[in-house]
Order: C-alpha cells, then sequence, then structure tokens
C-alpha cells in the first residue's frame, strides 16, 4: 500500500505549509513514500489537515551523518534538529530522508 498521509507535530506544521521545510527524517516504518505521489499532512496531536505536498525522494540516511545541509532544509538549527530525533527516535542509526514540494 502506498501511505496518501504523513503526520508531523504540530509545532513543526507552519513550517511545512510555508514551503520553509522541504525534507524530514523518518525510520524505516516511514519509508514507503513513493516519489510522484502526492500525500496529505496532519498534525500528530490532533489530526488537523494542514496542506497537501508532493514526495521527491525517498533516501536512506546515518543518524551521524546528519549535517547543516540537512538542518537548512529542514528549517531548523542542526542541534535542536539531532535533539529532536534523538527523541523519536531513541539509539536508530538507520534512518531516511524523505523530501517533497509543498502543493500550492
Ligand atoms: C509520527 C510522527 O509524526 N513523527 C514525526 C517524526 C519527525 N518529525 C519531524 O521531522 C523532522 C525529522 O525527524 C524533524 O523536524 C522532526 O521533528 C515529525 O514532525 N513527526
Amino acid at each position: 500500500m502506498i501511505p496518501t498521509s504523513i503526520t508531523f507535530f504540530e509545532y513543526l506544521t507552519p513550517l511545512v505549509a510555508s514551503g520553509a521545510k522541504t525534507i524530514t527524517i523518518r525510520d524505516a516504518s516511514e519509508n514507503h513514500y513513493v516519489p510522484g505521489t502526492q500525500v496529505e499532512v496532519f498534525t500528530l496531536e490532533t489530526h488537523q489537515k494542514v496542506c497537501d505536498i508532493t514526495i521527491l525522494s525517498v533516501e536512506p540516511l546515518a543518524f551521524d551523518d546528519i549535517n547543516e545541509f540537512h538542518a537548512e532544509q529542514e528549517s531548523l538549527p542542526l542541534d535542536e534538529l539531532k535533539q529532536i530525533i534523538q527523541q523519536v527516535y531513541p539509539n536508530q542509526q538507520s534512518l531516511f530522508m524523505i523530501s517533497f514540494e509543498l502543493v500550492k
């Protein structure tokens, strides 16, 4: 089954809806998004629809390889990004970078 929705922490959804955030880093449970497909964005906490995005790519990304390049596309400071990821995916080296663009 190709996924047709994705959730983000509510406090990050303005960055997605404005087009400032163009990647998200997830674990293997969310690596089944398919480039070219359109996906609905919801808030994790309250399941409010936020916007639609088109998936551009899904690539493996080791935690230790996360750098300023990723932070810029996340629209977050690098230390904050790594802290968030460590909280959500404790002790996970094997992650995936999902890049996307806002559907206008
Ligand atoms: C089930 C669920 O919604 N999980 C997640 C997981 C991650 N993220 C954000 O993606 C970026 C890379 O991890 C960071 O900005 C995170 O804060 C999110 O918003 N929601």
